[in-house]
């Protein structure tokens, strides 16, 4: 379990007197076996947030506490021996290049003290986890993107840490590469029970794997909950975009404009059993109105769909109104879309 405790990282400028402030009183918690993904625009706060989780930053206030221990008030001993159980992987892999996939893996576990045998065992281990076990003596400049994030994420696995630290692991990757690694972490989440903490810029790897989200901007959080009920029902303009920018709406405004004098356009937003529920031919079927969908997308996010659906409803103003209300009844979020909006 991992918690940070109004957290405050102030970075002094070189420039007479100017700091920046990177994380302002931070409050998190991500419990444990969960995935847990920070999302917010660049300069947020994000990486500093994830590097004062094993105090490669040192917070400048406040406390982060890993599995009931006080980084802040370990010695340097005892850091060093509480990031054994904290593992990192970075956008960059971070891997030695002058070293062959083996040794990339077995020279960190050489470094604390693990006899021979026991790094043997390990680096075959992972490397048969990560689907890399033809590749022990090859250098990582032979390796694609993706195998080499795999290779970072054995040599993470290999301490055997309750934590792994996400620092934008597939940003460099293509959307495929993307999902195996993504679809790898979910894996090591599964088998190994291991709690990741992510910070992403991108939707597609909150939805994909996280079951929690918080949203930073300008050093703070600014929203977190469940990716369901964030995604479904965003509190913050930043939010919003982040949620709307997987369901792109290009109807052009003279467009709406224009409908919207003959009836309502609505949004309906459908979380898991109702997106598939033909909602919109049920109101024409119930009531005296017709529906005409302008756009709309279902995605998947880890355990159930999520959707929204942009139509033009017609109808006098009695049976839209009672349509709407139907919708509503039956669990469908209803938003009308507004001229400009
Ligand atoms: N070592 C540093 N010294 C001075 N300022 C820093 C340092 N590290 C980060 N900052 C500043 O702190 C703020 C937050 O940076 P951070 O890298 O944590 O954001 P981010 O959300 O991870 O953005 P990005 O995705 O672009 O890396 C930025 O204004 C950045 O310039």
């Amino acid at each position: 379990m991992i918690e940070l405790k109004n957290v405050t990282k102030k970075f002094e400028s070189k420039k007479k007197g100017h700091a920046i402030l990177a994380l302002k009183n931070v409050n998190l918690t991500v419990n444990q076996g969960e995935i847990f993904g920070v999302i917010g625009y660049s300069g947020a706060g994000k990486s500093t947030l994830v590097r004062c989780v094993n105090f490669l930053e040192k917070p400048s206030s406040g406390e982060v506490i890993v599995n009931g221990q006080t980084l802040g008030k370990l010695t340097n001993d005892q850091l060093r021996q509480a990031r054994q159980n904290i593992g990192m992987i970075f956008q960059g892999f971070n891997l030695l290049k002058t070293a062959n996939v083996y040794d990339n893996i077995a020279i960190p576990l050489k470094l604390t003290g693990i006899p021979a045998s026991e790094i043997k065992a390990r680096v075959e281990k992972y490397l048969n986890i990560v689907g890399l076990s033809d590749k022990k003596y090859v250098f990582p400049n032979q390796l694609s993107g993706g195998q080499k994030q795999r290779v970072a994420i054995a040599r993470a696995l290999s301490h055997e840490p309750d934590i792994l630290l996400s620092d934008e692991a597939t940003s460099a990757l293509d959307p495929e590469t993307t999902d195996s690694i993504l679809n790898l972490l979910l894996k090591i989440n599964r088998e190994f029970g291991i709690t990741i903490l992510l910070i992403t810029h991108e939707m597609h790897v909150i939805q994909k794997i996280c079951d929690r989200v918080a949203v930073m901007e300008n050093g703070e959080i600014i929203e977190q909950g469940n990716v369901i009920d964030v995604y479904s029902d965003p509190q913050t303009t930043t939010t919003e975009r982040f949620v709307s920018s997987i369901f792109p709406s290009d109807i052009p405004n003279e467009i709406i404009e224009e409908l919207a004098q003959r009836g309502p356009i609505i949004q309906l937003t459908f979380v898991g059993e109702s997106a598939d529920q033909p909602a919109l031919s049920m109101l024409a079927k119930k009531f005296d109105i017709h529906s005409n969908i302008l756009s709309g997308n279902i995605v998947q996010l880890k355990d159930r769909p999520f959707g929204k659906l942009t139509a033009h409803i017609q109808g006098t103003k009695a049976e839209t109104d009672k349509a709407l209300h139907y919708l509503i009844e039956q669990g469908v979020k209803v938003s009308e879309v507004k001229v400009n909006g």
